[in-house]
């Protein structure tokens, strides 16, 4: 495999190995689609460059760019985009993760539920607002509770597409965790859908992943009475 080749001859991306930014950008099928040079210009570099494009778009919409308000909103937009909410394009924003031995003897799932994240539809550009929860079962790491979190931040902080959300943070926690035995679900509201098109303002998407011992009825009414409770 492709992956396994750059892996074996040492290749690096952005100055990182591939065991220290895991295989999300790359050519795993889970990858968020980048560019090989993504990395060619550096953050600063990347803000000065989004902003005279972004100039340009309001200047073609015929917005005037002397008035006081709007005068800094090209520089503004650009240090959003890559301080932001694009922010988990990044490798070196990749949080770090705390890792505990399982003394606790706790080899029941834990359940973090509810993690409000923010991220932006790929096609649209307009926000993807939801709730994930996300569940493992230890191996015999333990994993801080605020990690979990994080990660699911990182990669919101991407534009996206739901399902491959859901999939990269489950791919994430069982590579930290070493373990199969994890569970991603994801209930989020598409500003593409409520505020423009077909302008439904009531519905919203799930999407879930259920690894290893999740991938039962008996483990996904368990987890369901965990989220309801
Ligand atoms: N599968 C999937 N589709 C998404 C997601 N976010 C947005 N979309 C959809 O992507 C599709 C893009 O379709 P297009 O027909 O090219 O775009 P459009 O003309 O703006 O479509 P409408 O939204 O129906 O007006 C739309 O149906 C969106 O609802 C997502 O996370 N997952
Ligand atoms: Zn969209």
């Amino acid at each position: 495999m492709q992956l396994e080749k750059l892996r074996t001859n040492g290749h690096k991306l952005n100055g990182f190995s591939l065991d220290d930014i895991g295989d999300d950008h790359l050519f795993t099928g889970l990858e968020t689609p980048m560019k090989p040079d993504a990395f060619k210009l550096s953050d600063e570099e990347k803000k000065e460059r989004i902003a005279i494009l972004f100039e340009e778009i309001m200047d073609v919409l015929g917005l005037d760019l002397t008035d006081d308000s709007l005068r800094g909103t090209p520089k503004r937009l650009a240090k959003m985009y890559i301080d932001e909410i694009f922010s988990g394009l990044n490798p070196a924003n990749k949080p770090k993760v705390a890792l505990f031995d399982n003394k606790y003897q706790y080899n029941q799932m834990l359940v973090e539920k509810n993690i409000t994240f923010y991220s932006n539809c790929e096609h649209h550009f307009v926000p993807i607002i939801g709730k994930a929860h996300v569940a493992y079962i230890s191996s015999g790491k333990v994993i801080g509770l605020s990690k979990l979190n994080r990660i699911v931040q990182y990669y919101a902080k991407r534009p996206q597409v739901q399902e491959r959300l859901t999939n990269q943070i489950a791919n994430e926690l069982k590579s930290i965790l070493d373990t199969e035995d994890v569970a991603v679900i994801i209930d989020a509201k598409h500003l593409c859908v409520s505020s423009r098109g077909i302008k439904d303002d009531t519905s919203s998407t799930v999407t879930a992943f259920y690894g290893g011992r999740f991938n039962t009825s008996e483990k996904i009414t368990e987890l369901q009475n965990y989220l309801n409770s």
